[in-house]
């Protein structure tokens, strides 16, 4: 197999896999990850990922992130973008106030600190977290400290978010509060998001497109548009019902591996 990596194309925001391919290890030891997955995901286009535990979800958004390489085949992103990404956990330097947090990126792209300092305060009034600026991460609560995790992406200037459970760690309502945060800085930043989640309510409440993994090797096995205008509702009946189809659909293929 050929070892490609990411390439640039003109169009800004937009992802772009051409049978990608990924193999762990070698020999008798090779685990197939993920076998010729191709998506094209347009600008402002909101993707969530969905399949069992082990399909291959994190590489995918690993690769398109640029944190390893594919083992076949080919990821093009628009011209000099690197995606932004975001996990979990929120993976905050526990010893930086929360403004120190966001503006370790501003830093990195040599920001001069006046201008620094603007685009933080911006930032955190785009979370909802203008008062907590001088909080340092263990003062917040779970919901918050993935905002800032996100104020933080958001500092990238990037176009493309990749988000991997980035709320599977949260309670209901907590969630709920940031599908509608996210959905609007989404939609007021033209952002192209690739969210991986088990939840597939979750899915349904926030993507344009849901797509649905096999496992091992993961291939996409189903893709459907979730035709539903927004803002939505995560307990309406449109929702549940498309949740409910892609629900059957991953339950026959989980039970197709016997997990
Ligand atoms: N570094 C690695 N070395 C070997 N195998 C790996 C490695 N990373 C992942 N795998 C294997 O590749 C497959 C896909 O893993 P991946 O973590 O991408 O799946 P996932 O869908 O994100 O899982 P989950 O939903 O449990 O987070 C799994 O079988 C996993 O065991």
């Amino acid at each position: 197999m050929t070892s490609t990596t990411t390439t640039p194309r003109s169009a800004t925001g937009s992802v772009a896999l051409h049978g990608v391919t990924k193999v762990y290890g070698q020999g008798e030891h090779a685990v197939l990850a993920l076998d010729g997955v191709s998506l094209d995901v347009a600008p402002g286009e909101f993707v969530c990922l969905v399949g069992a535990s082990g399909c291959g979800k994190s590489t995918l958004l690993n690769l398109v992130a640029g944190l390893d390489k594919v083992s076949g085949g080919r990821i093009e992103l628009g011209d000099g973008v690197n995606p932004g990404l975001m996990f979990q956990e929120s993976a905050l330097f526990p010893w930086l106030t929360v403004e120190g947090n966001v503006d370790v990126p501003l830093k990195l792209r040599r920001l001069p600190r006046a201008q620094r300092r603007e685009r933080v305060a911006e930032l955190l009034r785009t979370v909802h977290l203008a008062e907590f600026g001088r909080k340092r991460p263990h003062q917040l609560s779970g919901g918050m400290r993935q905002r800032v995790a996100l104020a933080r992406t958001l500092a990238l200037d990037t176009p493309v978010l990749l988000m991997d459970e980035p709320f599977g760690a949260l309670d209901a309502m907590t969630r709920d509060i940031l599908h509608d945060e996210l959905e609007r800085i989404w939609a007021e930043r033209k952002l192209t998001v690739l969210f991986v989640t088990h939840n597939v309510r979750e899915a349904a409440r926030l993507a344009d497109r849901i797509i649905l993994l096999s496992s091992r090797p993961g291939r996409i096995i189903y893709s459907t548009r979730v035709d539903v205008p927004r803002p939505r509702r995560i307990d309406s009946p449109e929702i549940a019902s498309i949740a409910a189809d892609v629900t059957d659909r991953l339950r026959t293929e989980v039970g197709r591996h016997g997990q």
